[in-house]
This record gives structure tokens, C-alpha cells and sequence, in this order.
């Protein structure tokens, strides 16, 4: 009962016995109190949350477990086992309370990339919340300026362009591929717009960042992609923070593996209009959780898949408004653009019938690649290496697409 969002559930009918249902994942769920009274079926009786006033739950309603997933949970299964279950070969680690406690050392080593990136999302996230407390987050998520519309922005540049709308991102390295872009070539300052000069070169750590989101912006980008994860991609939540200060109207999309409720909250205090879950990495009913939080904050989520199965999973989930089907593999790299066409062949009519927009996420190099992938039925591309390892990256927008994107 660690967190506060725990901390303010409330027993539903006090008098009677109640199975308390600790969270699979993420320490910032939702307690699930389920009454011990016989009743009809599972699900007549099966659970139900209460929220004390002012916590995250009073704002998000109480339907959105089944009951099967509360058998599972009652079961006693393990959270990794759980998570197989669904097809997840990521397993989490370990959840520790305080930092100091760190992680077991006596634990298997990685499988893969991601699993890696989670085992020290994990610690990272509990760092911070330790630093930063739910609560704060939430009030300062508050504060925040409201939310810019990321799917409105991807649709009306699809509609000015006849193109998928570009999600431009804002990327240093990556794991594989190391250092993409060290510097910024002041030379291409030229051709921005003068404004807000000083905020965009106060910090020198990642104003060259800034000046690439001014860029893309000027060239046609209807929505920009910030990595947050600082271990692995040298992005950071300072970048989208400044980024998002500094004049640009683009909405914006928090990359960062989430795994917890708090960095949503943290995105949003940072000025984040969207964030990205990653299927291979979260259970169906975090990502169920996770997009009503989102929901409740005006964000877009997009939820990212890279085969059938987490495809099918996610098309199961209510309330996914856009779907990226990444053409990398997160555990091993390895990028191929028939992904997209593949996947969108077998399911496109479920998703067209669902309204669901899909994004092709990465990979893609020309405009035969945004043709390939556009035939094939996508409303949205995000593409970061292709452009931002270009002298020019706002430029190299126009060599992406073919043509000058309008904005
Ligand atoms: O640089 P690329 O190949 O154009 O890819 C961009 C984006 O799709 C990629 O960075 C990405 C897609 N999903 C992710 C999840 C986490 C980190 C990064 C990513």
C-alpha cells in the first residue's frame, strides 16, 4: 500500500470480508476490493473500486476489470507469469519500495534490449518517485497548460498533405546504433524563425534538440516524438520539458517506457500531450489503467505493437484510439518495413471497422518507404533517424516525403 492512490481507495462495503488485489505492475494501481458476498456470477460480484475524493480513481470509473483478470489475480499467479500468459516475454525484475534496496543480484541476466531497458526503467521509476511523490506529480500534472489534440493534429496534416501525417522525432542515440547526432550545425539556425532565442539556447546540454524541434515544426511535422529515457537513448524529460517551453505549437509525445501511472503524470507535468505503451512490455490491464489515466488527463496514448499477437491483444482493449505498429523488433533491432503491410493485411479490417488510426513507426528511410507504407494503410509515420541524422534535419522532411510538406 504503498502509494497514495492506494493509500486513498476505500473498502466498498465495510462490513463485509474483502480479497485485497495487489497490482500486477505498477505500484500506482488501483486497489481491488472484492466482496467476499456470494452472488450470481463472477463478474455480478467481482470487483468493484472506490476512490476517496481527490485520488485518481474518484476521476476514472470503476469497469474496467473483468472478471477473469481478477481470477487471474486472485489465483495467485506471479506478475511474470501472468504476463507470459499474454504472450510477454519481457518479465519485470523487481519492484523496489525504496531505492536503497536496488535490485537482486542473484537474478538472471537480461534476454534482450528491452528487457534490459525495463529492469532499469524500474529502478529509475522508483528513484523518482521516491524524489517526487505521486501526489506532487499529479499536482503539478494539474498545473500543467492544458493538453494540445495529438490525433486532430495528425489528422489535419494529413488532410493538407494527401501524405500520413509525420510524427518527427527528436532522437540523439539508441542502442544499437549508439550516437545518431552530436551536435546541432548552428548553420541551419538561418533558416528558424527568430523566437524565443533565448530560451532555446540557454542549455546547451539540449538546445540543439530545441533547434530540431523548431525545424521539423517550420517544415511540415504535425506532431513530434520526445525520447525521455535517459540510460539508454540520452534523451530526458529536461529536453521535452524545454522543447515544449519554447514556442513550439506541434502536440507532443513522450517516448519513454512506461510502466507506471507516475511517468504518465510526470509527462503530463512536463508538458507531454501524449505518451507511448508498449505492448510487449505491459499487460492488457495496464494498458487498460494506463489509457484511462490518460484519458482522465486529456492525453492520447499510442499504443505500440510489433507482431499479430500483441496486435490482437490491443484490438481487444476499448477505448485504443491509435495503434504504431513499430517495424523494429524492441528485442532485437531489427527493422523491417513489410512489418506494417504484413500486420495491416491481416487486421486492417477489424482496425478500419474500430476507427483506430495506425502509425508505422520506424525504419523509414525515402518516399518509396512512406508510399509502401501509406498503400498499406497508415494515417501517420514516425520517423527519427532518417531525419536527424541529416545536416539539415528539417530539410531532410522534404526528402523523406518527395515534396515540401504544407503547415
Ligand atoms: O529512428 P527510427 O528508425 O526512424 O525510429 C523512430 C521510432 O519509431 C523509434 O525510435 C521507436 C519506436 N518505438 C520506440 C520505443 C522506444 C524507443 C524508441 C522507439
Amino acid at each position: 500500500m504503498e502509494s497514495s492512490i492506494l493509500a486513498a481507495a476505500s473498502v466498498a462495503r465495510a462490513s463485509v470480508p474483502a480479497t485485497v488485489l495487489s497490482p500486477l505492475f505498477s505500484s500506482s494501481r488501483p486497489v481491488v476490493l472484492r466482496t467476499d458476498v456470494a452472488g450470481p456470477s463472477p463478474a455480478a460480484r467481482a470487483v468493484r473500486c472506490r476512490a476517496a475524493e481527490g485520488s485518481v480513481l474518484h476521476r476514472l470509473d470503476d469497469e474496467m476489470f473483468n472478471s477473469s483478470e481478477v481470477i487471474q489475480w486472485e489465483s495467485g499467479k506471479s506478475i511474470n507469469s501472468i504476463a507470459a500468459a499474454q504472450g510477454i516475454r519481457i518479465r519485470r525484475r523487481c519492484r523496489p519500495r525504496y531505492p536503497s534496496e536496488g535490485v537482486g543480484a542473484d537474478r538472471d541476466v537480461p534476454r534482450n534490449v528491452l528487457e534490459q531497458i525495463i529492469w532499469d526503467k524500474e529502478v529509475e521509476v522508483s528513484q523518482r518517485k521516491a524524489k517526487a511523490p505521486l501526489q506532487k506529480v499529479m499536482e503539478s500534472a494539474e498545473r500543467a497548460p492544458p493538453p494540445r489534440d495529438f490525433v486532430g493534429a495528425l489528422d489535419a496534416a494529413r488532410r493538407r498533405n494527401g501524405l500520413p501525417a509525420l510524427i518527427a522525432e527528436v532522437k540523439k542515440a539508441s542502442p544499437i546504433k549508439g550516437l545518431l547526432r552530436e551536435h546541432f550545425n548552428p548553420r541551419f539556425l538561418a533558416h528558424l524563425l527568430p523566437l524565443k532565442m533565448d530560451c532555446r539556447l540557454t542549455s546547451s546540454a539540449n538546445s540543439w534538440q530545441v533547434e530540431i524541434a523548431h525545424a521539423y515544426e517550420k517544415n511540415g511535422a504535425a506532431c513530434l516524438s520526445i525520447l525521455t529515457d535517459e540510460k539508454h537513448f540520452l534523451g530526458s524529460f529536461e529536453n521535452l520539458e524545454t522543447v515544449r517551453n519554447s514556442g513550439v505549437n506541434c502536440p507532443l509525445l513522450c517516448k519513454e517506457f512506461v510502466i507506471d501511472v507516475w511517468q504518465i503524470y510526470y509527462a503530463r507535468s512536463k508538458g507531454a500531450d501524449a505518451v507511448l505503451l508498449i505492448a510487449a512490455v505491459l499487460p492488457d490491464l495496464d494498458i487498460k489503467y494506463m489509457l484511462r489515466v490518460c484519458r482522465s488527463l486529456g492525453m492520447t496514448a499510442l499504443v505500440e505493437v510489433h507482431d499479430e499477437k500483441e496486435l490482437d491483444r490491443v484490438l481487444k482493449i476499448d477505448g485504443v484510439q491509435i495503434i504504431g505498429i513499430n517495424n523494429r523488433s524492441l528485442g532485437t533491432f531489427e527493422v523491417d518495413t513489410a512489418n506494417t503491410d504484413m500486420l495491416l493485411r491481416k487486421r486492417g479490417d477489424v482496425i478500419r471497422k474500430k476507427g483506430i488510426k495506425v502509425v508505422s513507426e520506424s525504419g523509414l528511410f525515402t518516399p518509396d518507404d512512406v508510399a509502401y507504407v501509406q498503400n498499406a494503410g497508415v494515417s501517420a509515420v514516425l520517423v527519427g533517424e532518417s531525419l536527424v541524422t541529416q545536416e539539415d534535419p528539417g530539410r531532410a522532411i522534404a526528402g523523406l516525403f518527395g515534396k515540401e510538406l504544407l503547415h
